[in-house]
């Protein structure tokens, strides 16, 4: 379990003194005794009967630090130059003031912390906001058909959900958006529709933008001409951020409908990124496969995940 420091990464040790002690070895000594690489950890401060340390990172693993104030003064006792006198402790504002727990204490926190960071985690991921996409959605020129059966899907699978909005065809203001319920603390995010291959298409690539290795499978791939087609397919893709996942499926309702099933079946069996992802684009493939078998277009190309 990792803690936030929020920007409280200073301690210090009163009732110290120093005589021609190498700095560079105390860091490293109060470093080590946190399970901290020996350049993490920094003497920001000596003065008579004090030295102050900084953490140079904002995050800490919480069992290396809590309750470690007795290995700390070991650690630095043993050095050449360093004297403890009676007293002497570790103090700090925020976060860090675990280091000074006494052992018993810092497991209870730790115990407590973890039960809280998981009571969270699984109010997080069963939290989903549900996205529209495109032009002619805005305009109001086609009625959103995907975002209430979407919604409804997931709120029969047991998901708080929300309507996000309808997203423009700008992959960085989709970005920003998503980036936005991430912060809400939502844990699925899906968007439907702007999967395609013309340019006004932007849900893959603001995916992507978050989660640069999501993946992204074809459900159909070709040539693009740069007329119609600017990119060589259709993808949907998954992505996660922390323990959020980040879902586009296609516009047309049949395969929105589609998706979402799959999507939350793959959930259920509890599948990872690319699974789920190639779980999904197998479904959509398939049904592409036998929409163009009466048609005779091209077939789709088996996916992938970079
Ligand atoms: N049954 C079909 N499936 C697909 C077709 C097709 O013609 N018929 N075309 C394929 C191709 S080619 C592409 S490209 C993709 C398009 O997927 P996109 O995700 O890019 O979808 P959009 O261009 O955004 O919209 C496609 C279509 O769906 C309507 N739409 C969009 N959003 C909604 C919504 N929220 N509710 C209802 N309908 C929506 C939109 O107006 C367009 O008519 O699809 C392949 N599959
Ligand atoms: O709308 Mo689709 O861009 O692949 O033809």
């Amino acid at each position: 379990m990792e803690w936030d420091l929020l920007e409280k990464t200073t301690f210090w040790i009163d009732n110290i003194e120093l005589t021609a002690a190498d700095l560079g070895q105390v860091a490293a000594a109060a470093a080590a005794a946190m399970e901290l690489p020996a350049q993490e950890v920094m003497v920001v401060d000596v003065r008579p009967g004090l030295v102050a340390f900084d953490i140079l990172r904002r995050r800490v693993r919480a069992e290396a630090v809590a309750g470690k104030e007795k290995e700390i003064l070991r650690r630095l006792a043993d050095l050449p130059g360093v004297t403890l006198k009676p007293g002497a402790a570790v103090h700090s504002e925020g976060v860090l003031g675990v280091i000074a727990l006494e052992p018993e204490a810092a497991a209870r926190v730790l115990a407590e912390s973890a039960a809280l960071a998981r009571g969270i985690s699984r109010a997080v991921a069963r939290r989903a906001a549900v996205f529209a996409s495109g032009a002619e959605v805005i305009a109001g020129k086609i009625k959103d058909t995907n975002s209430p059966y979407i919604i409804a899907a997931l709120e029969k699978a047991g998901y708080r959900t929300s309507f996000g909005g309808i997203l423009e065809d700008d992959a960085v203001a989709v970005a920003n958006r998503l980036e936005g319920a991430l912060e809400e603390g939502y844990g699925l995010l899906i968007t439907t529709g702007g999967v395609g291959a013309e340019d006004k298409d932007f849900s893959i690539e603001a995916i992507l933008r978050l989660d640069p290795e999501a993946c992204t499978p074809w459900i159909l791939k070709f040539k693009p001409d740069y007329h119609r087609h600017h990119k060589e397919g259709v993808r949907i893709a998954v992505g996660q951020v922390g323990i959020a996942r980040l879902v586009a499926l296609p516009g047309p309702h049949e395969e929105a409908r589609l998706g979402c099933d799959r999507l939350l079946a793959g959930l259920e069996q509890g599948l990872e990124k690319g699974a789920l992802a190639e779980y999904i684009a197998g479904a959509l493939r398939e049904r592409w496969r036998n929409v163009m078998k009466e048609g005779g277009h091209e077939d789709g190309l088996p996916g992938h995940c970079r």
